[in-house]
């Protein structure tokens, strides 16, 4: 039996990166049990792998929490470099806040919360320029717009996922750029063999990872920026948890993105990170997304297309999850009802068995999931609009909506749509980003 409360420290042991883009990422458990991770990132002949070096111990530090989350154990020791002070708050946030829902799931009394050792080296930050960036791409409709705006600014730009999947590769497609792929490989057979005999498991802060290797490749192959489709509304949680409101989208958030950047920074690379899409709420996105009618046969934003194992995967829409239920709940002001019938190939806001999940979106019923939903008050703001509109009124869980959640909520669609001024977009982009995304 595996006692996770037996285990005092979690190692980060060794990382290495190879001339043809193998990176092997290592931990440990006391003296017990070992992890191996393993990425291919694209990697141009030549390159000064030396110079990544700094980004590569950040991306080991932030994967870790995948094995860390096995025992949640109260010290982290480290046999290679150290985290500078920046990359210490990063990573005590993402050790504590980002495992937030796990602590929730699992009944622990309290949240995680390693001490990380902050005397690592802190090299000046460089002089940063902006012509080529590397879009990350999710397969769903914020990657898009974010794609969609690093066009019209006219900057070089190339497509980036974290594994391959059909919806990133119609993305691509559609879009007509290069779109270049790290691969990830997590020991999962091992994980699987601890889940199995006691090993704790839960959400991890996926963002947080997959920004990490898209900075690693970033680096390697002269990007200047990576630029994220995290928006405003990441930054909302769904449950007071040990005194912090826990987010399910915690690596998402605009603290998350600030952390990380302090983080960067200290590397000295020469690498900026962002999120372009941080002025806006899922609805204001939602209304822009709608008006790109050529991605609407492209873009899956269920998770479900995320899952490891090929058997469990998804190739599209599962139409029966949190994710399904809000994306088709946003697009709806803005689309036909068949437009979105053809898209998730069923009328959930007509189906009553759907009526629950929909309302728990406002947090009528329990809290606001733990999936990538938007705020209460834009699904409420949505469902204000479909109250007045002639195509949508009538469906069954609409009219529903309308009766027994609206009463209780006074939405500010105006608010919700607003764009707001905090974010780290830099001038170049801000003004396409308004462009885009503005009324
Ligand atoms: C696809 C999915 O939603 N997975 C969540 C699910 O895991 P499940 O067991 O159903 O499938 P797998 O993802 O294939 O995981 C298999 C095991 O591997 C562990 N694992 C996976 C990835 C990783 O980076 N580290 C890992 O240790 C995992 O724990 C399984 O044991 O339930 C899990 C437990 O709640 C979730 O952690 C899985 O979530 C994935 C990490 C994932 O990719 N989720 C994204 C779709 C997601 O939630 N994105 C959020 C962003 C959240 C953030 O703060 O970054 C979003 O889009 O808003
Ligand atoms: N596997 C991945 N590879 C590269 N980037 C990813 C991956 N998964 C998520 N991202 C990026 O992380 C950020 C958050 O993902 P998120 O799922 O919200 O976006 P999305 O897939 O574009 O849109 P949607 O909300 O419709 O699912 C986005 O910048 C997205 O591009």
């Amino acid at each position: 039996m595996f006692d996770p409360s037996k285990y005092r420290t979690f190692r980060f042991t060794e990382r290495s990166l190879s001339a043809d883009g193998v990176v092997r990422l290592g931990y440990a458990l006391d003296d017990e049990h070992e992890f191996v991770e393993e990425l291919e990132v694209p990697v141009p002949e030549g390159a000064d792998l030396a110079r990544v070096e700094p980004i590569l111990d950040l991306l080991h530090w932030v994967a870790g929490v995948s094995y860390y989350k096995t025992a949640a154990p109260p010290e982290v020791a480290f046999e290679g470099a150290v985290p500078g002070p920046a990359a210490a708050d990063f990573l005590e946030a993402l050790y504590s806040e980002g495992l937030g829902e796990f602590a929730v799931v699992n009944h622990l009394p309290a949240l995680p919360r390693p001490k990380f050792p902050r005397e690592g080296l802190v090299r000046e930050a460089p002089a940063r320029s902006l012509s080529r960036v590397l879009v990350p791409i999710g397969g769903g409709k914020d990657s898009i717009v974010a794609l969609e705006i690093v066009r019209r600014s006219g900057l070089d730009f190339t497509l980036f996922s974290v594994r391959d999947n059909p919806a990133m590769q119609r993305t691509a497609a559609v879009a007509g750029v290069e779109h270049v792929v790290a691969q990830r490989r997590l020991p999962l057979e091992l994980l699987g063999e601890l889940n199995r005999s006691g090993a704790l498991n839960g959400h991890v802060p996926i963002t947080a990872i997959v920004s990490c290797v898209a900075l690693l490749t970033a680096a390697l192959n002269g990007y200047d920026a990576v630029t994220l489709a995290n928006e405003r509304s990441a930054s909302s949680g769904n449950v007071v948890y040990d005194g912090i409101e826990v987010n399910h989208q915690f690596s998402k958030s605009a603290r998350a993105e600030a952390l990380l950047r302090g983080a960067v920074a200290e590397t000295g690379a020469p690498v900026d990170i962002f999120s372009l899409l941080r002025p806006a709420s899922e609805l204001g996105i939602a209304r822009t997304f709608a008006g790109m009618p050529a991605y609407h046969g492209a873009f899956t934003s269920c998770n479900a297309i995320f899952r490891l194992d090929p058997a469990l995967r998804a190739s599209s829409w599962c139409g029966n999850c949190p994710k399904c239920r809000f994306v088709f709940l946003i697009l709806a002001p803005y689309m036909e009802p068949s437009a979105l019938e053809a898209i998730f190939h069923k009328p959930m806001l007509d189906l009553e068995d759907q009526y629950e999940g929909f309302a728990l979106l406002t947090a009528t019923g329990g809290h606001k999931p733990f999936e990538c939903v938007g705020e209460e008050e834009e699904s409420a703001a949505a469902i204000l609009l479909l109250a007045d509109d002639e195509r949508w009124k009538d469906h069954t869980v609409v009219a529903r909506l309308v009766r027994e959640v609206l009463p209780t909520r006074h939405p500010d669609v105006a608010a919700v749509l607003r764009l707001s001024d905090a974010h780290n977009v830099p001038d170049e982009l801000i003004e396409h980003v308004h462009a885009l995304l503005g009324a």
